[in-house]
């Protein structure tokens, strides 16, 4: 078992060493270290790439239960009032509360660790959920399929919401979301002359101002969509004109077929600027997630066990447009995923995000007592 004390420990040392998708080397190791100090009588313990699978063998299995945690930071420069246990991976951060999400999963497998379930549970650590994306890549592996699992559950840290609560519903909860890159080319030159190149700067800010007209003009307002761009990215010199332009961003929608006109119609715009400005553009979709639903059975399930223990306060939330790729699993296996209230001032991707570590023992005591 883990103490509050040791729990709030592992989640500072992970909040240190923040890694981005897939070089998640030095959070393997720490959570090994763990995994590897708890009794191993029921455990099995894999690799996968830089994730971990953890096997709980229970006494009388009649199912196996999964638990999935992310494992990755993002590629933000720290601002919180942390001086003990600040990032010291300069330009990274566990920005959206990974760091908590992996202390939980330890604190409930260490408590399977010492008291043997009744039936099988699985721990997964899983790399790359802020992109390029774990849970599709698992989900194929053979090493996963291999445990059979009947049910499936993850959490996901609510800076909104006080310590003690859970919040969820039934169905869609998180959005279908595809990430979007266009890189212009045109022609660059000196600033001076302005007549002789293509300005991609400039083409580049036609379109930014275009995009934003997608969700405004083209998907019905009883629908929602989201097209934001992160990264805009030109130029060289302010006196040099820019040959060259990347946009980063990602969309968000409820349904396939607003993601698909969203698509068409930011190809559409694509085309307009290659036109208009006599250049030419490359859009790469990357990591594209499929919308976190959670099954009705297993929910409700969570939802009456919830509402039952004095400790939660429970919520029955709206869905969000934030993305999760936790959605693939519940495209294959029944389950659910909550949002666990964490109490910060500072919201999810945010540098000065500080979540109330109280959460942390909260989860795991609900945890247990649910999967137990
Ligand atoms: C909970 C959360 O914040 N998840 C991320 C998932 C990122 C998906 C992908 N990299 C993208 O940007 O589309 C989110 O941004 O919602």
């Amino acid at each position: 078992m883990l103490t509050v004390d040791e729990l709030i420990k592992i989640r500072r040392d992970l909040h240190q060493i923040p890694e981005l998708g897939y070089q998640e080397i030095k959070t393997q190791r720490y959570l090994l270290d763990i995994i590897e100090s708890l009794p191993q009588r029921f455990l099995t313990i894999e690799t996968w790439k830089t994730g971990i699978f953890v096997h709980v063998k229970g006494i009388n299995v009649s199912e196996t239960i999964a638990y999935r945690a992310d494992m990755d930071g993002l590629p933000i420069e720290e601002e919180t009032s942390y001086t003990e246990f600040r990032s010291v991976h300069e330009g990274n951060m566990h920005a959206c509360g990974h760091d908590l999400h992996m202390t939980i999963a330890l604190g409930v497998l260490a408590y399977f660790a010492h008291n043997q379930p009744t039936s099988n549970r699985l721990f997964i650590f899983q790399p790359a959920e802020e992109g390029p994306g774990g849970a599709k890549p698992i989900l194929e592996s053979i090493q996963f399929k291999q445990w059979k699992i009947d049910k499936i559950i993850a959490l996901h840290i609510a800076p909104e919401h006080p310590v003690g609560t859970i919040a969820t519903k039934v169905g869609l909860l998180f959005a279908n979301t595809s990430e979007l890159f266009i890189t212009l080319k045109g022609k660059g030159g000196h600033a001076a002359y302005p007549h002789t190149a293509n300005d991609m700067v400039v083409a580049a800010s036609h379109l930014v101002t275009q995009l934003q007209t997608i969700v405004s003009r083209n998907v019905n307002p009883l629908d929602a969509g989201v097209v934001t761009i992160g990264v805009i990215r030109g130029g060289t010199k302010q006196n040099i004109i820019a040959d060259k332009a990347v946009i980063e961003g990602t969309i968000r929608t409820r349904s396939i077929e607003t993601m698909k006109k969203i698509k068409e119609r930011i190809e559409a715009l694509v085309k307009g600027i290659e036109f208009g400005f006599d250049c030419t553009l490359s859009i790469d979709y990357g990591a594209n997630y499929c919308q976190v639903y959670n099954h009705e059975a297993v929910t409700t399930d969570f939802i009456a066990f919830s509402e039952a223990k004095k400790s939660v306060n429970l919520l029955i939330c709206e869905e969000a447009m934030t993305g999760e790729d936790f959605g693939y699993f519940l495209e294959e296996i029944p389950g659910f995923m909550f949002w666990l209230g964490v109490d910060s001032k500072y919201g999810l991707h945010d540098a000065r995000l500080e979540p109330n570590e109280e959460a942390i023992s909260f989860a795991v005591e609900t945890l247990v007592d649910y999967l137990k």
